[in-house]
């Protein structure tokens, strides 16, 4: 199936658009053979009672994996706080620090965190007691039969506390007290959309301000204050969420957690266990099947579930790539959770943003050990038949640490799918576009990599002829009509949220690399385009970036159009909606161009879908 791949390309190069797949060796990778020549049939999708055909996979290039010098950085934010602009975009260390157990000292001694121990204590004995939480932002899940709750609020809390606590522990005080410190306002006045919200741009400057945030009450270690006899201790005591004297707390005994310890917390384990335990709640071990890969990940079909089981914290080099740590893991799993709270059940209108567009993740398991045989197999069984470009996990040993995303099944990837008509393609325009708008404006999201390998296709099985998918955005609720296709978003690697507590992104100037691709890649075009916008203030609030996908969105469809030989009209009508979204600020400013009036329906429209989908 290589000669069809070529072709794909050199249809796309034809006709003005991508350049064939840059291929540099900057790893020495374990080749696939060209021989195995394979095509997938996925009998997932079928369409009028045939086959869907998928394409194969183009094979990841190593720009577009490698993000080998990586960092999550997060900065916290508070209700009302105003954000600065800042001298440099901030750099994070090369390597994330190691996990370490203990706070160390600095110079000015161990940092006062009687405050942060009390509010863990109060957290942690919360968490133990409590049986039926209710607050809303509780997520329920289930695992086997047993139900999950994860309390974010205080999930970001804790980390956000033991993060200043470890900045302040392994920062040389000159570095602490290098950014001057900025005082934050909260205005009685602020919306609730407004709390949560970085600054708009800042038009003097021309771009968006992005200077860390301090937290109202808090300061941040990492800062100095303006006024100079504030010290580490003193920062760290104003962490608390209670304004009570430090006298009055419990004594620091100069222990916080880990990001590992937490991870384990979040997953309500006190251990970890091992990858059999966790796929056997969902399946037959002999049943597991791997779906699919990334740099970090595998993805494993258990159930009706799809578990990505990425390694983590260990030294051997993966894919490439060193492991990803505690804190990055703990950081996607953050992200996660925040995506996860837009989801709507339904009948459960009372969200002001809510979308099921991306992918649903169920459960998080921290497990240890080998990998497991029945993994191999199914791992072996993919590489046989579609060539991997992984390395064999054969390697892993049994200190090796990983964590498990436990998630909906979303089908398959947008590149190895067959879309049949213009139908499926404007459909999957149009959730892609109300996915991001509504979490562009719950908090801030940008995808910042949404290819086409980040993009999941499932055909929708229910009896429902609707064929519509709803949510919210900034009250209003809406239908998308789906044709039948249900669209998952996925991957949050390098994604940029706000989650209300803290601003969580990835400093993408620490890999250059992921810039270099080839010109005229549209890929590869993305992410210099996103460099262009943010100025690599990556932590700043740039909604323009998703629009940059959704253009190279169109691109990766008018290509997909190309096999169909819709003609002319079609053709047209996806470059000139193009061409307009260059001129869009937010996916949220997209979904208002007509391209999609006739796809989104407000609540009494719905009736008259039938009517409406034969006229379309
Ligand atoms: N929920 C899911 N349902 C179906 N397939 C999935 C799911 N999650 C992941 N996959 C498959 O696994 C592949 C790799 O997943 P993903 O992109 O999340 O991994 P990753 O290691 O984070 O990737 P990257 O290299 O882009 O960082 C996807 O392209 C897809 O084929």
């Amino acid at each position: 199936m290589a000669s069809r791949e070529g072709d794909m390309w050199s249809e796309i190069v034809a006709s003005g658009g991508l350049q064939p797949p840059h291929i540099g060796v900057v790893y020495g990778r374990r080749r696939v053979e060209e021989s195995s020549g394979r095509r997938i049939m996925d009998a997932r999708g079928s369409f009028g009672g045939e086959q869907r055909p998928s394409f194969p996979r183009r094979k990841r290039t190593s720009w577009n994996r490698s993000l080998s010098i990586r960092g999550r950085e997060s900065i916290f934010v508070a209700p009302g706080a105003q954000l600065q602009l800042q001298q440099k975009p901030c750099r994070v260390p090369k390597r994330p620090p190691k996990p370490c157990n203990r706070v160390k000292k600095t110079t000015s001694g161990p940092p006062d965190m009687r405050k942060e121990k009390a509010y863990f204590e109060e957290v942690d004995a919360f968490e133990l007691m409590e049986e039926s939480p209710s607050p809303k932002t509780f997520q329920s899940w289930t695992i086997g039969n047993q139900s999950i709750d994860h309390d974010l609020p205080a999930i970001l809390e804790r980390w956000k506390i033991s993060r200043l606590a470890r900045r302040a522990s392994s920062e040389p005080l000159f570095d602490i007290m290098e950014t001057p410190i900025i005082p934050s306002v909260l205005s009685n006045n602020s919306t609730s959309s407004s709390l949560f919200r970085t600054p708009e741009r800042d038009t003097r400057s021309g771009r968006h301000t992005t200077g860390r945030v301090i937290p109202l009450g808090y300061t941040d270690v990492s800062l100095k204050s303006t006024a100079k006899e504030t010290n580490i201790v003193t920062s760290l005591g104003k962490l608390n969420i209670k304004e009570e004297p430090v006298e009055d707390s419990i004594p620091w005994t100069g222990e916080a957690l880990t990001a590992f310890e937490q991870l384990l917390m979040v997953c309500k384990q006190s251990v970890p266990v091992t990858l059999a335990e966790v796929f056997s709640a969902y399946c037959e071990l002999e049943s597991i099947k791997k779906l699919g890969e990334g740099t970090y990940g595998e993805a494993y079909r258990a159930g009706k579930t799809v578990c990505k089981v990425v390694p983590f914290d260990g030294d051997i080099i993966v894919n490439g790539e060193s492991q990803k740590r505690s804190e990055e893991i703990l950081e996607e799993v953050l992200l996660s959770l925040t995506l996860n709270n837009l989801r709507s059940n339904q009948g459960d209108d009372e969200k002001k943003d809510s979308c099921n567009g991306f992918i649903e993740t169920k459960d998080f398991r921290v497990c240890q050990g080998p990998y497991d045989p029945f993994l191999i197999n199914a791992w072996e069984d993919f590489d046989a038949k579609r060539g991997s470009e992984n390395d064999h996990p054969k390697d892993f040993t049994s200190e090796q640490y990983y964590i498990v995303f436990v998630l909906a099944d979303g089908g398959t990837d947008l590149e190895s799918f067959a879309l049949v008509d213009y139908n499926e393609a404007r459909s999957l325009l149009v959730q892609v576009t109300a996915s991001l708008a509504v979490a562009e404006s719950a908090c801030e999201f940008e995808h910042r990599d949404l290819h086409w390998g980040n993009i999941l296709l499932a055909q929708d099985e229910s009896p429902d002829t609707n064929h519509t998918v709803s949510f919210a955005l900034q009250g209003m609720r809406m239908h998308a009509v789906t044709f039948g296709l249900n669209v998952s978003i996925i991957d949050f690697t390098l994604s940029r949220i706000n989650t209300g507590t803290a601003i969580l992104f990835l400093d993408l100037s620490a890999d250059p690399a992921l810039f270099q691709g080839k010109k005229g890649d549209k890929q590869a075009e993305s992410y210099r385009r996103m460099k262009e916008i943010t100025q690599e203030h990556w932590e700043g609030s740039f909604p323009k970036t998703n629009v940059v996908w959704l253009i190279y969105l169109v691109d990766m469809v008018l290509h997909k159009m190309k096999s169909l030989a819709l003609g002319a009209k079609v053709d047209r009508e996806l470059r000139s909606f193009k061409k307009r979204l260059a001129s869009y600020e937010s996916a949220r400013d997209c979904l208002a161009d007509p391209f999609f009036s006739d796809l989104l329906l407000e609540d009494a429209e719905l009736s008259s879908m039938p009517q409406l989908e034969s006229d379309l």
